[in-house]
């Protein structure tokens, strides 16, 4: 099934640019990507996806979709089994991956106890060889877009859950990166932590241009956060519906309890329904 927006969202795409934003040239291409555990599950099944430069594109689908394996292959810390990944834009490396161009936000923070929040943001320009005192500047700047600027000496030890996972996030963002993929990150945080979050990823998005690809089990969080909704099916992994989620407000505090939110939330939720149809109630 696809929605009349998701064609909307798919010429787009062909056409390269939208009259709004110059910006919106496809960034990544995913094309008929088939994936095929050893295991013979057959994670994702000719899935195609073009994510156009400055979206803001949620995963959203039930448990066991595809959503990760999604993620994975289009980083590079997975491959498809057939099908391909294409960066129309990108100068890419001997890896097959765009140069520096893409960071990636897991569920869990994975900080690394025994360094300091600075050192921890240190790490992916350490990997490039520059020295701390190099990055001192870049580092400290990335800490105060997460509103960290006061922590850099501390442990994560001395965090909450929210903090390392704004660490987590400043790390994705020191290199600068075009694209960010985040596979859950707020899943274990509480409500009000989560909404905080989605305000920070949303003001980063909106400052630094960044593209986004969004990994998220909820109605919710997609509708609060995205341009671009894909909603996935399960057995195998496929794209379902692909929209685009437009509105004249802002989205801040006052958005969550519009009429417009609550509308995005009814479509997103009606067409996981669909996407959910015919499968067993877990
Ligand atoms: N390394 C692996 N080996 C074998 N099967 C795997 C592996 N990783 C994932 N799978 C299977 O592939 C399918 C898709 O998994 P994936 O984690 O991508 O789904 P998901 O939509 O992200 O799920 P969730 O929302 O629960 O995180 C599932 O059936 C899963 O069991």
């Amino acid at each position: 099934m696809t929605s009349p927006d998701a064609e909307t969202a798919t010429s787009s795409a062909q056409n390269g640019a939208s009259p709004t934003d110059a910006r919106r040239r496809p960034l990544v291409v995913m094309d008929q990507v088939t994936k095929v555990f050893s295991s013979g599950t057959v994670a994702l099944s000719d899935m195609s996806l073009t994510v156009n430069g400055g979206e803001f594109v949620s995963l959203l689908g039930p448990s066991g979709c595809g959503k990760s394996t999604a993620l994975r292959i289009i980083a590079g810390l997975g491959d498809a089994s057939t099908g391909m990944i294409d960066w129309p834009s990108s100068r890419i490396n001997s890896k097959g991956l765009p140069e520096g161009d893409i960071s990636f936000v897991f569920q869990e923070p994975t900080l690394m106890p025994w360094q300091t929040v600075f050192g921890n943001v240190h790490l992916p320009l350490k990997l490039k060889g520059v020295s701390k005192a190099a990055a001192r500047d870049e580092i400290m700047a990335t800490l105060a877009t997460v509103g960290l600027e006061d922590f850099a000496e501390a442990y994560p030890r001395e965090l909450s859950g929210g903090m390392k996972m704004r660490v987590s996030i400043a790390r994705a963002l020191v290199t600068r990166p075009k694209l960010l993929l985040m596979d859950e990150p707020f899943a274990a945080l509480d409500e009000i932590t989560r909404q905080k979050l989605n305000d920070d990823v949303l003001r980063l998005w909106k400052e630094t241009g960044i593209t986004v690809v969004f990994v998220t089990h909820s109605v919710f969080e997609s509708a609060y956060l995205s341009s671009r909704i894909v909603v996935m099916k399960s057995r195998p992994g496929r794209v379902h519906a692909d929209f685009a989620l437009h509105t004249s407000l802002e989205r801040d505090a006052h958005y969550r309890t519009s009429e417009e939110y609550r509308q995005a939330c009814e479509t997103v939720s009606e067409t996981l329904l669909e996407a959910m149809d015919g499968e067993d109630a877990h």
